[in-house]
């Protein structure tokens, strides 16, 4: 069975091959078509959708998969929030969010600027691609969740979901 990753970002690719450990893993970047950085939980999951949908349409793939990164306001704070999204070949999509956790005031303030919150935390904690490596999630939990362990829930929550669908079907 052979699954797409809808991106090349460390994070996600590695995450899904971990889930998904006895299947062929594609990653093929393709485009979120939402702002480079969502704004809220609908653009965000909109963008996996988007993202999904076309990683699937690429190959013979089994299954096409999206995640995405995002913030979204709550209470007056600003959230980190992740999305995934699976489609199967039938065009079943399952869908699932990550954990989030609250985001200082002056990553706030870089976002209401309109920079990307990539870039503001390679600022913040003075090191590069940290999207790629341990994200946001981890610079702000001491590493005790990286951003590749948040995306393996994510995945998990899919994956599970895929196979009680299945298996309730028979
Ligand atoms: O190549 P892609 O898959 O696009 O990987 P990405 O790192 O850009 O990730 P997203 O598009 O999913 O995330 C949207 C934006 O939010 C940023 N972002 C999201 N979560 C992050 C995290 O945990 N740490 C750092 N940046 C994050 C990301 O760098 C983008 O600017
Ligand atoms: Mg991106």
């Amino acid at each position: 069975m052979a699954i797409i990753i809808g991106s090349k970002n460390p994070t996600k690719v590695k995450a899904v091959q971990e889930v998904f450990n006895n299947q062929i893993v594609y990653a093929e970047d393709v485009p979120s078509n939402v702002s480079n950085q969502p704004l809220s939980d609908e653009e965000t999951l909109m963008g996996a959708s988007n993202r999904a949908k076309q990683a699937i349409d690429l190959n013979n793939a089994e299954i096409g998969i999206g995640l995405e990164g995002g913030v979204m306001e709550l209470d007056g704070m600003t959230y980190l929030c992740s999305w995934g999204a699976m489609i199967d070949k039938k065009g079943v999509q399952f869908n699932a969010s990550g954990a989030r956790i609250p985001l200082p005031i002056e990553i706030t303030e870089g976002l209401r600027q309109g920079k990307e919150l990539g870039d503001l935390m390679d600022l913040y904690a003075q090191k590069q691609d940290v999207r790629k490596n341990e994200g946001a999630i981890g610079i702000f939990t001491n590493n005790l969740i990286g951003r590749k362990e948040m995306f393996v829930h994510i995945l998990k929550l899919m994956k599970g979901q895929h196979e009680i669908y299945y298996k309730n079907k028979v």
